[in-house]
């Protein structure tokens, strides 16, 4: 009779799905969703976005991804970090760590809804409501001050934004890559000029604020194809170890899409707009001038934010409106010129290690001649016969004498008035088997007629950058 009772079935339902708790691991799952039932804890959500990017989501997310529970995580995802040999722990979409703070226990689940491109991300923090009046405010302080630790010790790993699509949304991958100001080939007073213009820069948040500017800087870099400009700039993120928004105007549908996009960009970021003198010319993108202007003066980024960098590249500035590129609203003028001999013995030094060498008397007098090739051309030689470095510099010297004549002879060594820093030097690329610099310039053209095909085809102006 007590067998067939209420409370005996009760009790043993309840023991065995205690039991089977416990044998999954699931005990403290149910005891939280009891507790759930009872109200015992609040839920406070942080999305993504919100009108825009939400910049607490971000610092959150270096702080959970910092976290030492991430570890004892049963499942948890494993990404490469800021260098290439880097492992880093990353929260896996939905999953829940928790955190201690003055003696509370705290659940933050990384809530992922939806699928691309209209995935929606935000981190929900579950928490008592006793604590909550006792901790929220403190623990709060306490991931922003965690959060900019991280990032003031340059451990935030680097991302590189893209708007690929039309939908006013970016996408972002790790950006990993190498270029520093030591890789990069230029004349070594310009680079000490650019490295303290940029730390002078980081610490000029009070002196702006001051001033009634917004705290941005913005940087042209003008000079043919292959000299330096987008290793540059991925040299310049790397020094301010800040994400880069490269942005495809030719993906923009509009103004306020452009708007939308910038109000989306957080701090500590080098905004990049390249080929800009094409787009300028060909008015192939649907942004009017206009909605370039606001972005170039900094009025869009005032209001959310600021520490950013605004950079933009340019084969000439010889047709683009003086007026669109006047300081303030271009701060810093940088030429990026082809090859010199000076820069030449910088490629052969970092490529083929080499300081001096008997044919260098060779070269400096061809390059005094007016022949020049750029920086790219030249590495590119250079890594294809660098097992024999007079292998190298002969290649060097052929390509200059049948492919270099003139081309360098009105750029070279001429400062124009508005050039508020010296030119850089030069550079180098990757790859084997060529030989020639007519092999490196088919290629090149190759790449960028295909670019350009592939632009044309969905109305765009703009080639894919390099940085990617
Ligand atoms: N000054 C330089 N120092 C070191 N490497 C360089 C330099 N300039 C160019 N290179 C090398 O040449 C390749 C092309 O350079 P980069 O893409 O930076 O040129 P660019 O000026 O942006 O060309 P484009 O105008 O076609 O976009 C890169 O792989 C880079 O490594
Ligand atoms: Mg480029």
């Amino acid at each position: 009779m007590f067998l067939c009772s209420p409370i005996f079935l009760t009790t043993i339902a309840t023991s065995l799905i205690l039991l089977f708790a416990l044998q999954t691991g699931c005990l403290k799952k149910l005891w939280r969703t009891i507790e759930d039932w009872f109200h015992v804890y609040q839920f406070l959500k942080v999305p993504e976005h919100n009108e825009t990017h939400n910049h607490l989501y971000r610092k959150l997310s270096l702080y959970l991804n910092s976290l030492s529970s991430i570890e004892d995580s049963d499942f948890t995802n494993l990404v490469t970090g800021k260098k290439q040999n880097d492992i880093v722990l990353c929260l896996s979409p939905n999953q829940t760590v928790t955190d201690n703070f003055l003696g509370a226990t705290l659940y933050w689940c990384n809530q992922t809804t939806g699928e691309e491109p209209g995935r929606t991300r935000a981190f929900v923090l579950k928490i008592r409501r006793v604590d909550k009046r006792r901790i929220l405010r403190p623990y709060l302080q306490h991931i922003h001050a965690v959060a900019d630790e991280i990032e003031q010790q340059g451990k935030r790993d680097l991302r590189l934004f893209m708007n690929t699509d039309s939908f006013g949304r970016w996408r972002s991958l790790p950006f990993t890559h190498p270029s520093t100001f030591e890789t990069l080939a230029m004349e070594p007073d310009l680079k000490n000029r650019v490295k303290s213009d940029l730390e002078s820069f980081l610490r000029a948040k009070q002196y702006y604020n001051r001033l009634g500017r917004v705290w941005k800087r913005s940087f042209l870099l003008y000079g043919p194809s292959g000299t330096g400009k987008s290793s540059f700039v991925a040299a310049m993120a790397n020094f301010l170890s800040y994400d880069v928004y490269d942005i495809d105007l030719s993906k923009i549908p509009s103004d306020s899409d452009l708007k939308f996009l910038l109000l989306q960009t957080t701090p500590k970021s080098v905004v990049v707009i390249e080929d800009l003198d094409r787009f300028l010319a060909e008015k192939s993108t649907r942004v009017s001038s206009s909605g370039i202007l606001n972005f170039m003066d900094g009025v869009l980024t005032s209001c959310c934010g600021e520490e950013r960098m605004m950079v933009f590249t340019m084969n000439t500035k010889e047709h683009v409106d003086p007026n669109l590129l006047r300081p303030g609203r271009v701060d810093v003028h940088i030429r990026f010129p082809l090859c010199d001999f000076s820069a030449f013995k910088t490629l052969a030094s970092s490529y083929l290690g080499v300081k001096d060498h008997k044919l260098f008397p060779q070269v400096q007098e061809i390059f005094q001649s007016g022949a020049s090739l750029s920086p790219a051309e030249i590495g590119e030689l250079m890594i294809a016969n660098r097992s024999s470095p007079s292998r190298a510099i002969k290649s060097v010297i052929t390509a200059l004498q049948t492919d270099g004549d003139g081309r360098g002879g009105g750029l070279i060594g001429r400062r124009t008035e508005d050039d508020e820093m010296d030119e850089p030097d030069a550079v180098m690329c990757g790859g084997e088997g060529l030989h020639t610099v007519k092999d490196i310039r088919k290629l090149y053209g190759f790449f960028r007629l295909r670019v350009s095909r592939k632009s044309s085809s969905c109305n765009s102006s703009l080639p894919s950058s390099p940085l990617r």
